[in-house]
């Protein structure tokens, strides 16, 4: 993903993207103080916010292979399993029973997959997210601080579980985080941004 003279204001705000280059199939770190913009440039990486300016090359990928996770995960008001289709539902894919269960077992909501989604706890909430983000197989993820308010268990259980997707078919991941967060060891690349900005590295 090559992204080009990109510039996003939103009030006082202002992004400003001269030349990123995001290496496919490797996990990206993207780090930087409170308020740089993270989720600014995640958002319009996405195509969730229209950039005012410059473009973004996904290098053939389509907007149905990429997947963005929330700080805040958004749930339907239905059930953990319902949720965790989703992505298969709207794209009219049957799902495989056994690997949902499997994916379920791994991140120890297999009980709970009957269970009113909204009811999961919010680190619950976020395993389940994950799960959904995972299940339609996308080329490109981008993680908005979800891995940050877990604990170390769960957060290497993460780890885990991303090392195996890039082991059987390499993902593009973008995971904004902060500095000092364990998962920026697996990372590839780390990015840093300040004032709206990327650093040069
Ligand atoms: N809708 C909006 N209206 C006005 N200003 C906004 C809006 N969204 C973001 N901003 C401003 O843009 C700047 C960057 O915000 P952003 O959420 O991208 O920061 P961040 O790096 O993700 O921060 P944090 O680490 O605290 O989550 C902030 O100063 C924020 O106040």
């Amino acid at each position: 993903m090559r992204i080009t003279d990109l510039e996003k204001t939103i009030g006082k705000f202002c992004l400003k993207v001269d030349d990123l280059y995001i290496e496919p199939g490797k996990i990206h770190g993207i780090v930087g103080p409170n308020g740089c913009g993270k989720t600014v440039f995640l958002k319009t990486a996405a195509g969730i916010l229209k950039p005012d300016k410059g473009s973004i090359d996904y290098e053939g990928l389509t907007s149905r292979e990429i997947t963005m996770m929330f700080q805040r995960p958004y749930l339907m008001d239905t059930s953990v399993y319902q949720n965790l289709i989703y992505p298969l539902t709207i794209r009219k894919i049957k799902p495989d029973e056994a690997e949902v269960d499997r994916m379920l077992e791994k991140v120890g909501l297999l009980g709970q997959k009957k269970q009113y989604a909204k009811s999961l706890s919010s680190g619950e909430r976020q395993k389940l997210s994950f799960l959904r983000a995972l299940i339609f197989h996308p080329k490109l993820i981008m993680v908005d601080e979800t891995l940050s308010n877990l604990d170390p268990e769960s957060e290497e259980l993460f780890e885990e579980m991303i090392l195996e997707v890039q082991k059987k078919e390499p993902v593009t991941w973008l995971i904004v985080n902060h500095q000092l967060d364990h998962i920026n060891q697996i990372c590839y690349q780390i990015h840093h941004m300040e004032k709206g900005r990327f650093l040069k590295s």
